[in-house]
Parts: C-alpha cells; sequence; structure tokens
C-alpha cells in the first residue's frame, strides 16, 4: 500500500526549510548506502549529524506523529530520523531495496515503511520520479513540494535522473508497530471507514463496537 499525505507543509514553511539546507554542505550521497544501493546511487545528501538536518528532521517526525493519516496508514514505533538528498545534473538513484536493519543512537530500527517528503516545487526539475513497484504495480510518484509518500520498504524503488533543475527532499524510514503490511492495511482500512462513519454521526453502536474490534486487532497483530 502506497500512501500519499498533501500538505504535511505549507508552501511558505517549505521555502524556509528548503533555504536553511541549500546552505549547508552536501557531501556524497553513497555514504550512507547499503552495498546494493550504493553501485546505483547519484545524488548529494547533508551528513546525517548536520545540526540544521537534525533540527529539521525533528520537526517533520513531530509533524508526522501528530498527522492522524499518517500515524493511521504507518502505526509508527521508532523512526530512523530524516536524511536530506539532492539530485541535479542527472543524479539518479537506480532500482534497490533499501536495507532491513538501521542503527541509530536509540538501538535498531527495522525498516517496515519507507517515506520521501518532497521539498523543490514540481516545476523546480524535470525527471526525479519516484518509481516504486508495489503490490498493485509500478507507480511513478513526484508530489507537490510539502507532500509525502509512504511506501513498504519491501518495495523495489528507483529515483529517475534528474535532468534538469534540482530536487531537494527529506528521506526516513520507519519501524511500525504492525511489522506485517496485509495487517497494516487491514487496520488502515477500518480505521479509515470508523472515521468517516464518525464524521458523519452514523450508527452510534455499530461504530462503538467497530473501535472495540479495531482496538482488539491491534492489541493482537502489534509488537513493542
Ligand atoms: O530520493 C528519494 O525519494 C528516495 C531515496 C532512496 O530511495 C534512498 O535513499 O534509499
Ligand atoms: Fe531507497
Amino acid at each position: 500500500m502506497l500512501i500519499e499525505i498533501p500538505n504535511v507543509f505549507s508552501k511558505q514553511e517549505v521555502n524556509q526549510l528548503r533555504e536553511q539546507l541549500d546552505a549547508r554542505t552536501w557531501i556524497d550521497g553513497n555514504q550512507t548506502s547499503g552495498m546494493m544501493a550504493s553501485t546505483r546511487k547519484r545524488n548529494q545528501q547533508l551528513d546525517k549529524d548536520d545540526p540544521v538536518a537534525l533540527q529539521i528532521g525533528e520537526l517533520i517526525m513531530a509533524r508526522l506523529l501528530a498527522h492522524p493519516l499518517f500515524v493511521s496508514a504507518a502505526l509508527p514505533l521508532q523512526f530512523y530520523p530524516p536524511l536530506f538528498n539532492r539530485y541535479q545534473g542527472g543524479d539518479t538513484f537506480g532500482y534497490h531495496i533499501d536495507n532491513a536493519i538501521r542503527s541509530t543512537s536509540d538501538g535498531m530500527v527495522r525498516t517496515d515503511l519507507s517515506a520521501t517528503l518532497f521539498l523543490s516545487e514540481l516545476n523546480a526539475y524535470e525527471g526525479g520520479e519516484l518509481v516504486i513497484q508495489d503490490t498493485y504495480g509500478q507507480q511513478s510518484i513526484k508530489l507537490a513540494a510539502g507532500s509525502l509518500v509512504l511506501y513498504p520498504s519491501t518495495s523495489l524503488h528507483q529515483v529517475t535522473p534528474v535532468t534538469s533543475g534540482e530536487r531537494t527532499s527529506a528521506f526516513m524510514w520507519l519501524q511500525s508497530m504492525v511489522r506485517d503490511e496485509g495487517q497494516r492495511r487491514l487496520l488502515f482500512q477500518l480505521d479509515q471507514s470508523i472515521q468517516t462513519l464518525t464524521a458523519q454521526q452514523a450508527a452510534e453502536q455499530e461504530l462503538f463496537n467497530l473501535t472495540g474490534v479495531y482496538h482488539n486487532l491491534l492489541r493482537r497483530w502489534s509488537e513493542l
């Protein structure tokens, strides 16, 4: 399941973030890749300990953890904090699958979900599509600045060459409370329907029951 989350940041906010990020020192992106990825990757990144990157990363995580659609879809347990990349002048990242386990200062994170937060305006570059081989086929994703795509880390994916302009983004991984993609999707669908019915002030007793079912499934399927 691939989910687009629009307007995580407003245009004005994104412009401010990009300005701060542009002013930092960008380094060869291969410093953070796994073995499979490094032969296929040509881009730039900020050092993971860059203080501005860390601060903006915190802001992104806080924003996402307060976003009902993100929380419903991801059921987040632990982030691998956002990193920042930039593609220009033909930079690309060929097909790969992200490493399964990443270590942070707080311990190991299993990468159940991957996300890209687009920080460049759509008209600021050509190419740079994030192409994801999802369960439902291939999807080509290029979102407005401030919007995020969330997809299973089991997916093969690539970033096509940026043939003009510049594509800046934040990318991150997270461990979900529910490891299994199918179970996570069922919980998401159930939760979304409950939210819609709640907004319509429909069938109170059935909603009460369904909410109980949601929590009992989550209790059964989550690992903390
Ligand atoms: O730039 C992106 O959207 C994705 C980056 C990516 O796939 C990675 O760094 O593993
Ligand atoms: Fe990747």
